[in-house]
């Protein structure tokens, strides 16, 4: 990211906009540059990454759920955050063989996707995907419940709404009892 040229976009942006507090607006283009590089940093990183360090799975790991994850990212629309609150989920596979990876490295994955420009399915389904494509378990799934500023703060002003969506990849539906249990996690840690 060019922080010097995004601080003079937004000098522009302060110009257009056709406002200066004076002093205490001076070393805004900076200090707001410095804000987006700061929500930017998912670009330019592979979050697969995160689940290069692998361990062997039980015989029968069973279905592995972190929820609880508070997030913040940026609504592509409006370039407004989204706030809230994630579950990431997956069933190792049975066989000789799987992996299970270490539980941060599941929020970690999540944390790059977020430090985006984001649409909230595409989030999730984003995290299901890489957790699938690299582990090859028997099913992933990501559900996430969040606020968007450009639904609470402008446009149609619901301050208390709330999105859930869920994405769940391999073998798993929406149907699957361990979507059900995923599902019951998620509503005791949000
Ligand atoms: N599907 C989806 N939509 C989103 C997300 N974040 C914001 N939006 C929506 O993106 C839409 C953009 O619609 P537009 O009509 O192009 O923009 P707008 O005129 O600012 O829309 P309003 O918010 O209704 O005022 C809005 O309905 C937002 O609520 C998201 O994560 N997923
Ligand atoms: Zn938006």
């Amino acid at each position: 990211m060019d922080v010097d040229k995004a601080a003079a976009a937004v000098a522009d942006l302060l110009t257009a906009l056709e406002v200066d507090e004076g002093e205490h607006s001076a070393r805004t283009p900076e200090r707001v540059a410095r804000a987006w590089a700061d929500a930017l940093t998912g670009y330019g990183v592979d979050p697969a990454r995160h689940l290069a360090v692998t361990f062997p799975a039980p015989s029968d790991p069973g279905v592995v759920i972190l929820s609880g994850i508070r997030f913040r990212s940026t609504c592509a629309h409006h370039l407004l955050p989204i706030t809230g609150t994630a579950t990431v989920a997956y069933q190792p596979r049975r066989t000789h063989g799987a992996r299970i990876v270490g539980l941060s490295k599941l929020a970690r994955v999540f944390a790059d996707f977020a430090a985006r420009l984001q649409v909230q399915e595409r989030l999730g389904f984003q995290v299901a995907s890489t957790i699938q494509d690299v582990l090859n378990p028997i099913g992933a799934a990501v559900l996430i419940s969040a606020a968007h500023g450009c639904i609470s703060l402008r446009g149609v002003e619901q301050p208390t709404t709330v999105t859930t969506t869920q994405a769940i990849t391999g073998q798993w539906d929406v149907a699957s009892p361990e979507v059900r249990t995923v599902h019951t996690e998620h509503d005791r840690h949000r």
